[in-house]
Parts: C-alpha cells; sequence; structure tokens
C-alpha cells in the first residue's frame, strides 16, 4: 500500500484550567466524535503556522502562546494520521465555531468520559498526568 501519513496540528486550548472541544460533524473522518480543533499541515508550512491558521479558521481564535506536547502516529483503517499536539496557553478572540460545529469547555478529569477518536487515548492520558503533577508540585 502506498498510502501517506496525514500531518495533522493540534491544540489543546487551555483557559482558566479547561479544555476546548470541538465535533466533528457526521461528514467528516470520525464524525460524531469530539476533537482538539486543528487540522491538515499543509505544503511549506510550518506545524505551527498550520495550527494557528487551523485555529483561526475553525474557532476564530489567534494564538499567543503554544509549546509541543506530543506526537501520535496513528493507523486507522482508512489512513494513517500523525498528530503533531502543542499546548495552546495564550490567545486572543473568543472562541467560536466559525464551521457551525457545537464547542464546548472540559475539565482536565472530564476529558475521561468524552467520546474522541481512536488515536486520542494517549493525550488524555499524556493531559492527565501533565497537570496532575504540576499541581502535586
Ligand atoms: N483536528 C483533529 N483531528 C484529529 C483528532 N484526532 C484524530 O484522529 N484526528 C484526525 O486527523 C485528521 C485530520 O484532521 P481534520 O479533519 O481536522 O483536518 P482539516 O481540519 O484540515 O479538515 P478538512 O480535511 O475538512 O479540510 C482526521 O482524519 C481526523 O480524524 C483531533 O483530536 N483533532
Ligand atoms: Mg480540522
Amino acid at each position: 500500500m502506498t498510502s501517506k501519513i496525514i500531518h495533522v496540528a493540534v491544540g489543546v486550548i487551555l483557559r482558566d484550567q479547561q479544555i476546548l472541544l470541538a465535533l466533528r460533524s457526521s461528514k467528516q473522518h470520525q464524525g460524531g466524535k469530539w476533537e482538539f480543533p486543528g487540522g491538515k499541515v499543509e505544503d511549506g508550512e510550518s506545524v505551527q503556522q498550520a495550527l494557528s491558521r487551523e485555529l483561526h479558521e475553525e474557532v476564530a481564535i489567534d494564538v499567543t502562546h503554544s509549546q509541543a506536547f506530543m506526537q501520535i502516529e496513528h493507523a486507522y483503517p482508512e489512513k494513517t494520521v500523525l498528530l503533531d499536539i502543542y499546548l495552546v496557553s495564550g490567545f486572543t478572540g473568543e472562541p467560536h465555531g466559525r464551521e457551525g460545529q457545537p464547542l464546548r469547555w472540559v475539565t482536565i478529569a472530564e476529558l475521561s468520559n468524552i467520546d474522541f477518536p481512536d488515536a486520542n487515548q494517549p493525550i488524555v492520558e499524556r493531559i492527565q498526568q501533565h497537570f496532575s503533577k504540576q499541581q502535586g508540585s
């Protein structure tokens, strides 16, 4: 098979110890599941450029502070994705779903109960580890 890996910039957007999620439309891959907003890295773009562009297009915010968090390669039956995940701790603008998609803020504990795409399970675990350590120290 010659399928190429799809490189995706993904934002874990933080505000007041909550994280922003968006609902994927039923027509999209993994439709009906909640996601961390983001999208495909285009040719000639850095991951952070893609992240800023996608978050502006999808949820109408402008990123002012982000840091690389983790990468996950996951093979779905129909495609393989490389999720390049950034923590977004600073942004301007009030998020809203510019493509009509519902948004919600959830606590870090609530992430365990969300219906995410299969690739996301390690992200949830890593976020929960990362923030429990910060609180405990
Ligand atoms: N944005 C986002 N994509 C994810 C997550 N988890 C996950 O498996 N993906 C997969 O990453 C791939 C690309 O994401 P996307 O559909 O947001 O890409 P995009 O915004 O460029 O969309 P488009 O193709 O409609 O233009 C999809 O196959 C999607 O299922 C996630 O948490 N956030
Ligand atoms: Mg997207």
